[in-house]
């Protein structure tokens, strides 16, 4: 089943535009290459609703099961192809008897976004408050690029004085082990390292290890954002007030 054809987009590559005001946030669909078109898809939110909830984003180079993934979260289901789609889904989660809504934005991958180059991903940065970092089991390449993404989400958050931003590492297509290139403790480690949890999970084969990681992943954003309210003490302030007046200056020049 191809998504697009559920939400009737075009069969092509699509280009993202995200409008921002104080109110709203606009998400506009377009076909990459051809004709302009009318919008194929437009998304808008309250902005400050979406705030309420929790943002979640989900990153990793090509063809890892990001899609996979979210889908398997969403429908309990894989469906096996899913096309190049920029989707942000909408989603509840019960956790210890209690209703917790939160945003899942499924990026479409750009090799830029993987070389952490682009102003499209610091948007995307900005816009969450947890994040899931697949690689897949079968793509050494894939895994080598999550301590990159890692480094990247952390020094664009650190910058606006937002420290310890949740993230969890995923390995995909644990089912595959005889194209194995990355071995579960190198996952573990590289989780160690980076102070991130590590979760090895299948898509395909799998649902309760894919809802058991965002379980953990949306508990620690929980978590952190009420520590986060408490006082920021007058570390955290100074550390505010530098970012914001380092960012004008940046801006100015
Ligand atoms: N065997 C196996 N295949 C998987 C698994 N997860 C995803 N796939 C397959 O891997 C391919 C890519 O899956 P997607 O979910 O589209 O990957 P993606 O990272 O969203 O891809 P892009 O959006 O192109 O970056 C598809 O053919 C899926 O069927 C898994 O756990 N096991």
């Amino acid at each position: 089943m191809d998504l697009r054809n559920t939400l009737q987009l075009p069969r092509q590559k699509l280009l993202m535009h995200i409008h921002v005001t104080p109110h709203t946030t606009t998400i506009q669909l377009l076909p990459a290459t051809g004709p302009p078109a009318v919008p194929a898809y437009i998304h808008v939110e309250e902005f400050n609703a979406l705030k309420m909830d929790t943002n979640i984003l989900v990153l990793g180079a090509d063809n890892v099961g990001k899609t996979a993934i979210t889908v398997r979260l969403l429908t309990r289901r894989f469906i096996g192809e899913y096309g190049d789609m920029e989707s942000i889904y909408c989603y509840k989660v019960i956790i210890d008897g209690r209703e917790i809504p939160f945003n899942i934005w499924d990026p479409a991958y750009s090799q830029e976004s993987v070389l952490c180059q682009s102003s499209v991903q610091e948007k995307q940065i900005l816009w969450a408050d947890g994040f899931v970092l697949v690689y897949s089991i079968c793509d050494r390449a894939s895994f080598n690029a999550v301590a990159r993404q890692i480094h990247h989400i952390r020094s664009t958050k650190d910058s606006l004085g937002v420290e310890k931003v949740p993230i969890v590492i995923v390995g995909n297509k644990r089912d595959l082990q005889h194209c194995r290139e990355v071995s579960s403790e190198e996952g573990r480690l590289l989780g160690l390292a980076t102070d991130c949890p590590f979760y090895e999970v299948s898509a395909a084969e799998n649902y309760q290890s894919i809802l058991t990681m965002f379980h953990g992943l949306i508990n620690r954003v929980k978590e952190y954002k009420c520590a986060v309210r408490r006082p920021a003490g007058i570390k955290g302030i100074v550390k505010s007030m530098s970012a914001v007046f380092t960012r004008k200056q940046t801006d100015s020049l």
